[in-house]
């Protein structure tokens, strides 16, 4: 039987690859549904290629052009709501999460709470409310498997092997498009250059947090709950080719990794056929032709936002929503142009001292916290010239 499937976030880098999946393999899968933000003409795109049941946008008007291009084919729906409707649609069998940003929790957890197997690309899902997302899934008895390419290699290494028999995790870092710039060199750089990654072509946000770090720090995080794995036992290795990505040690010293050329084709391909593998057209790892694969240590003073992430992840409670919710407004002002590169750490940091911390909090609370970290972390003054 095909999967049948509902793309949340379908018209960004991971909903495109996404239906480059579905596309190779017709006989396998099927999109059920679609969601997107505000990009009307790829989304009536879609539709013509796809033929969904039923399409969410943003908001009323892009659902009114969506409807009046694509025809009455297809029922198109609006807002949170609509995304929602989107995520428990009766026929759905799988749902990719691949909205960007905190956006992403709440159809989550209606899929989730619908008994859809989740396809997880939206780690800040995991980031606000891990623990709350994870009683769900358990309750629900559906399984979360892990688009992003990271946790989806650990999960690949693991392959049914106990948690109890694990050292450690060791996520790989690119480390981002600054990877060989000293700290000094970071305060005059653009926006730009912090858009342009050395390995993987992703959508504006994440890529702003691979050159921070913070991507790294929110898939930390993600791991923690991913893999009910404690913090001193998941560690963060510069890796910058992205051929290794992501690794398991085992308490014997044996360590698995999983390899490929950057392609996200490959992961989430994974996670929608799983338990099964299908041909793929990416392109072959040739390890001649790479010649060597080179690790570096991720320093905290380098990287002060991975440090953030390790000590918001610690702290718990509705610290990790704020870390998220900061540096999701940071990135904004930053690809704005409203502050410089550094700055985005600096809003951060100050939005966390600020913050009140309430462990084992409600989803309410989580939200609360997340609107009240966005308003200090736009009303934050930076220093322009901080390094
Ligand atoms: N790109 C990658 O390779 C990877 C991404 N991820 C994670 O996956 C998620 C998506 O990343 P990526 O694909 O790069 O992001 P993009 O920015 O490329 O895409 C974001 C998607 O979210 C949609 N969207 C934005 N706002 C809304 C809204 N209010 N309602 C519904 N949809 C909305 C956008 O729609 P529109 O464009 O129409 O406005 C778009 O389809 C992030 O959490 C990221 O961290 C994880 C691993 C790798
Ligand atoms: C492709 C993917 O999973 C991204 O999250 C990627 O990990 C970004 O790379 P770095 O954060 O390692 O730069
Ligand atoms: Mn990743």
């Amino acid at each position: 039987m095909k999967q049948r499937i509902a793309v949340l976030g379908s018209t960004g880098s991971i909903g495109k690859n996404t239906l480059a999946v579905v596309r190779e393999h017709p006989e396998q899968f099927e999109v059920i549904g679609l969601a997107a933000g505000s990009n009307v003409q790829e989304m009536v795109r879609q539709i013509r290629e796809f033929s969904p049941r039923i399409v969410s946008m943003a908001s009323p008007e892009a659902a009114e052009q969506v409807q009046r291009e694509a025809g009455p084919g297809v029922r198109v729906v609006c807002g949170e709501e609509g995304v929602s409707e989107v995520a428990t649609h009766p026929e759905a069998s799988i749902v990719v999460s691949a909205i960007v940003g905190s956006r992403g929790l709440r159809p989550t957890l209606a899929a989730i709470r619908a008994g859809k197997t989740i396809a997880l690309a939206n780690k800040e899902t995991l980031v606000m409310a891990g623990s709350i997302v994870m009683r769900e899934a358990e309750k629900a008895g559906i399984s979360i498997l892990p688009v992003d390419s990271e946790h989806s290699a650990i999960f690949q290494c693991l392959n049914g092997e106990r948690t109890a028999e694990v050292r450690r995790l060791i996520l790989t870092a690119s480390g981002g498009a600054f990877r060989d710039l000293p700290r000094e060199a970071l305060g005059s750089v653009t926006r730009e250059q912090a858009l342009t990654h050395p390995n993987w072509s992703m959508g504006a946000k994440v890529t702003i947090d691979s050159a921070t770090m913070m991507n790294k720090g929110l898939e930390v995080i993600e791991a923690r709950w991913l893999f009910n794995m404690p913090y001193d036992r998941i560690d963060v290795v510069i890796h910058p080719e992205s051929i290794i990505h992501s690794m398991v040690e085992f308490r014997d010293g044996a360590v698995m990794a999983q390899l490929g050329t950057p392609d996200m084709r490959v992961p989430i391909q994974y996670a929608l056929s799983y338990p099964e593998r299908l041909p793929l057209t990416a392109r072959p790892l040739d390890l001649i032709a790479l010649g060597a694969l080179h690790f570096r240590p991720a320093d905290f003073n380098r990287y002060p936002c991975l440090k953030m992430a390790y000590e918001a992840g610690r702290a718990g409670g509705t610290m990790p929503a704020v870390l998220n919710a900061a540096n999701e407004v940071a990135v904004e002002r930053f690809l704005a142009g409203e502050i410089p590169f550094l700055a985005i750490e600096e809003v951060i940091e100050r939005v966390l001292s600020m913050h009140g911390c309430i462990s084992d909090p409600t989803l309410e609370a989580i939200e609360e916290a997340d609107r009240w970290a966005r308003e200090q972390a736009k009303a934050c003054p930076v220093n322009p010239s901080a390094v």
